[in-house]
């Protein structure tokens, strides 16, 4: 058992009444240099969530093959999709979110709320920010993942990030967690106006791409079901884009290692549809809510130039729904649905 806190003098503040939401993502390295994004790796490919093999066999290939490699390869990734003032897209596009939430929030005259954002991995830390409201008295929090479609790799981690930290406390803080939000009518609505807006000025195209991050095969036929709920977003979009099956397909991005993967795999699928004679692709990444090195330069770089380099002609990538002004409304009514009998 954790040992237990000593928390009973603990400041009582404003923040003791209120309630503090946070918007947590993945999270991301601190610069795009190769022993930030080793640090970062290390964190991230050591939760026993993201890589299921055993400790044993993982550590040594984590520790001696990955980390000594993929950080030189992938800081220069980074380097290529680098905010100049902004840092990191995910980030930044999270922490614009948050401020856009606050003041949404507090026009629809949502009081005594408090808005963070906390990453999983890395800085700004979930664990600190919840720990900082908690040491000022605050004891509801909730905890908003910014992934629509539940996974075990991603969600669940952050479950057992809030629930081992508030094993520590005498006095537990009073914890909702957003499951999931994959077929939520704002958030597929949101999705709609991003793509609507994209073909009022660019047209229609041959296929709209639908290309979520993947997960282990393995893992979905052990009882995750993140990829049922991928499946589940794409067709309430299509729907309600009035997009008939054969114009739509939803593929699986940033495979990781050798296993077999969700498929069919973005990439090869939009190699085969260039050399198939496909034109014209869009490309959306519903399951990201903000833009990301698996976005920008994953699909809307190395993506791209597979499908140009197979003959294809325009591909045409819709970015995420970031700052979209109908996204922070689906985000207040989800976060308000949750706040449920908590708001004074
Ligand atoms: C090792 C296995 C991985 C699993 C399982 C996985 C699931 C998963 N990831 C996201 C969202 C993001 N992943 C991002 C980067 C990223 N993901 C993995 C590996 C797994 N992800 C790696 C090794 C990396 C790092 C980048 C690299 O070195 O290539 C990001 C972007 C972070 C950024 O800073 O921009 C996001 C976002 C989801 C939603 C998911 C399962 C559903
Ligand atoms: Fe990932
Ligand atoms: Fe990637």
């Amino acid at each position: 058992m954790t040992q237990m806190a000593h928390t009973s003098n603990h400041p009582k503040t404003s923040a003791a009444d209120h309630v503090g939401i946070v918007l947590c993502n993945l999270g991301t390295p601190s610069e795009p240099t190769p022993s930030a994004v080793r640090q970062y790796l290390a964190e991230f490919l050591s939760d026993p969530r993201v890589v299921e093999i055993p400790g044993l066999l993982w550590k040594p290939i984590l520790h001696g093959l990955i980390l000594p490699r993929r950080p030189k390869a992938s800081a220069q990734k980074y380097q290529k999709i680098w905010l100049k003032d902004g840092g990191s897209p995910l980030l930044h596009y999270t922490q614009k979110q948050a401020t856009l939430l606050r003041g949404w929030l507090e026009e629809a005259g949502v009081q005594g709320v408090e808005v963070a954002t906390g990453m999983r991995y890395g800085a700004p830390s979930l664990l600190q920010q919840l720990q900082a409201w908690y040491q000022q008295g605050m004891r509801r929090m909730l905890i908003v993942p910014m992934y629509p479609q539940y996974s075990g790799t991603t969600t669940a981690s952050v479950y057992d990030l809030a629930y081992q930290w508030a094993q520590s406390k005498r006095d537990i803080p009073d914890l909702r967690i957003v499951k999931e939000y994959a077929q939520a009518e704002g958030y597929i609505a949101a999705l709609a106006r991003r793509v609507v807006e994209h073909w009022q000025t660019h047209g229609r195209p041959d296929q709209l791409i639908m290309s979520y991050h993947g997960i282990p095969a393995r893992n979905v036929e052990l009882g995750d079901p993140y990829q049922a709920q991928c499946i589940q977003t794409s067709e309430l979009l299509a729907q309600r884009l009035g997009l008939p099956k054969n114009q739509y397909l939803v593929t699986f991005q940033s495979r990781f290692g050798k296993a077999k993967w969700l498929e069919p795999y973005t990439q090869p699928t939009l190699e085969r549809l260039a050399q198939q004679g496909t034109r014209v692709v869009d490309v959306i990444c519903p399951g990201f809510s903000a833009d990301c090195l698996e976005t920008l330069e994953e699909i809307n770089m190395e993506v791209r130039d597979a499908f140009i380099e197979n003959g294809g002609q325009e591909f045409r990538y819709i970015p995420c729904l970031n700052e979209h002004p109908e996204w922070i409304s689906a985000l207040r009514d989800l976060v308000v649905t949750n706040l449920n009998g908590w708001l004074r």
